[in-house]
């Protein structure tokens, strides 16, 4: 048998009392439809909510600039600061990678060595060519060799040599293990070079590009490398082992390493090569007794400077806990001529770019291109940017960088005006260079 109302205890509790006068009854209506009112609102703010949390969607970042400008790098930053946990994971995995950076830094060394030792004349630079218009920085004038007397190799170098020559064999296992990025991009006189802007059409439609989500060949969310972190059963085996064996012929070949790299007449073969080792990314010969052992940890700093270029277009997502758990997908692209068409469908739903101009390039050219001044090519690179239709409601950052290589090589007596005419007369340091390159901003639409 069902219940009464009467019997309720909640209808009972807000019934009206049995002897309630019409004044009574006035004031209670009034404060029954006050709370009625009151309640629909939180009801409304809470329906708002919940449809603005469904549509949020998370906040794009596409980071462009050439190749070796620093765009990975300012990624780790970011991962470094808002995304711990990931960073932490990846940590062991980056060991393969400096020491590839480790073993190729002594294999150019060895093969320096080679040359000079059989006679070989140095490698003369091609001369450059005006591939385009007058309005960019001139390139950089040819480096002639000064006439210097022969360098005096002894029976030590060819020891070294030989007993280094077990790291030809690590380089290629690591650079199989790592993959394609594990190579960087060398100038072939058969290769089309395109040109700073291959995503700018000059106003004509683009050609017809597959849409985004079909384009797995632009997107690497994932690194082959950083995957096989995930493998399981003999694939991990396998992987501990070629770990394993990279490691103890490392660790032995220290000693030589280091040999070779503080050698006097390797230095001086270095210096009249006008090679400077120390200043290019990856570079580790410093820190071999560090880097080059058996129980070698990787640290932060150490991923950071590692070298290892993106190609495609890889996706990171980073939550950021701090700020609401908002959500950014950072998209990390392959920055030389021939990875910027890849560029093009990322253009129109991305909220902002950080465009990185590494400003200590004044007086270096592409490796993709070595007819084109490394400065030149980013100059025109961020003019097509800030031009490009798509973008006209993006945000663009620019990120002056590599500030402390440029103050280096302004300290080695390198002159910004012996590669850039219009630079005349100012001061020959950092801040002047830093004020003439902010002047990039002006020459595109924006800059925040
Ligand atoms: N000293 C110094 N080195 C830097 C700086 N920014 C980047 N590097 C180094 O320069 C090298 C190249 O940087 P990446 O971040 O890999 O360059 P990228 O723009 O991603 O290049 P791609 O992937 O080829 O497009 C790395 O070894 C970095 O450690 C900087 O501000 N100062
Ligand atoms: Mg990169």
């Amino acid at each position: 048998m069902g219940r009464s109302i009467d019997e309720d205890p909640l209808s009972l509790a807000i019934a009206p009392p049995p002897n309630e006068t019409a004044e009574e009854r006035e004031v209670r209506l009034k404060t029954e439809a006050d709370a009625r009112k009151v309640s629909d609102k939180i009801d409304e703010q809470l329906r708002a909510e919940k449809a603005a949390l469904k549509k949020k969607r998370p906040i794009k970042v596409l980071l462009l600039g050439q190749s070796e400008s620093g765009k990975s790098t300012t990624l780790k930053n970011f991962q470094i600061a808002y995304a711990a946990d990931a960073w932490a994971a990846e940590r062991a995995a980056w060991r393969a990678v400096i020491q590839l950076n480790l073993v190729r830094n002594v294999n150019t060394i060895l093969d320096m060595l080679a040359e000079e030792m059989s006679g070989s004349p140095l490698p003369s630079e091609a001369e450059p060519e005006d591939t385009e218009d007058d309005e960019a920085p001139a390139p950089p004038p040819r480096a002639l060799p000064a006439p210097t007397s022969p360098l005096q190799f002894t029976e030590k170098h060819a020891l070294l040599k030989l007993r280094l020559a077990p790291l030809r064999r690590i380089q290629k296992d690591l650079e199989d293990r790592i993959g394609a990025s594990s190579g960087e991009e060398t100038f072939s006189p058969s290769t089309p070079v395109t040109s700073a802007a291959p995503f700018d059409f000059g106003g004509s439609p683009p050609p017809e590009l597959p849409k985004k989500r079909h384009q797995e060949f632009f997107i690497r969310s994932t690194q082959s490398w950083k995957a096989d972190l995930a493998a399981n059963g003999l694939a991990k085996k396998n992987r501990a082992a070629q770990d394993r064996e990279a490691t103890e012929i490392v660790a032995g070949c220290a000693d030589d390493m280091d040999a070779v790299w503080r050698d006097a007449t390797v230095q001086e073969m270095l210096r009249r090569r006008g090679v400077r080792m120390e200043l290019t990314g990856g570079f580790f010969l410093a820190e071999v007794a560090r880097i080059a052992t058996r129980d070698y940890e990787p640290s932060d700093d150490d991923i950071v400077r590692a070298r290892l270029r993106t190609l495609g277009v890889q996706e990171y997502k980073i939550k950021f806990e701090k700020q609401n758990g908002s959500e950014w997908y950072f998209y990390d692209v392959g920055g030389s001529r021939t990875q910027r068409m890849a560029w093009y469908p990322y253009f129109d739903d991305c909220d902002a770019i950080i465009f990185l101009a590494p400003i200590n390039c004044f007086d270096e050219r592409l490796a993709e291109d070595p007819r084109v001044n490394r400065l030149e090519d980013t100059y025109r690179l961020w003019k097509s940017v800030c031009a490009s239709k798509l973008l006209a409601k993006t945000q663009i950052i620019l990120f002056l960088n590599k500030c402390d290589l440029l103050d280096k090589k302004l300290k080695n007596g390198v002159r910004v005006k012996d590669h850039i005419h219009t630079f005349g007369d100012r001061p020959n340091n950092v801040e002047t260079v830093q004020r003439c390159a902010s002047g990039f901003a002006e020459h595109g639409v924006r800059c925040v």
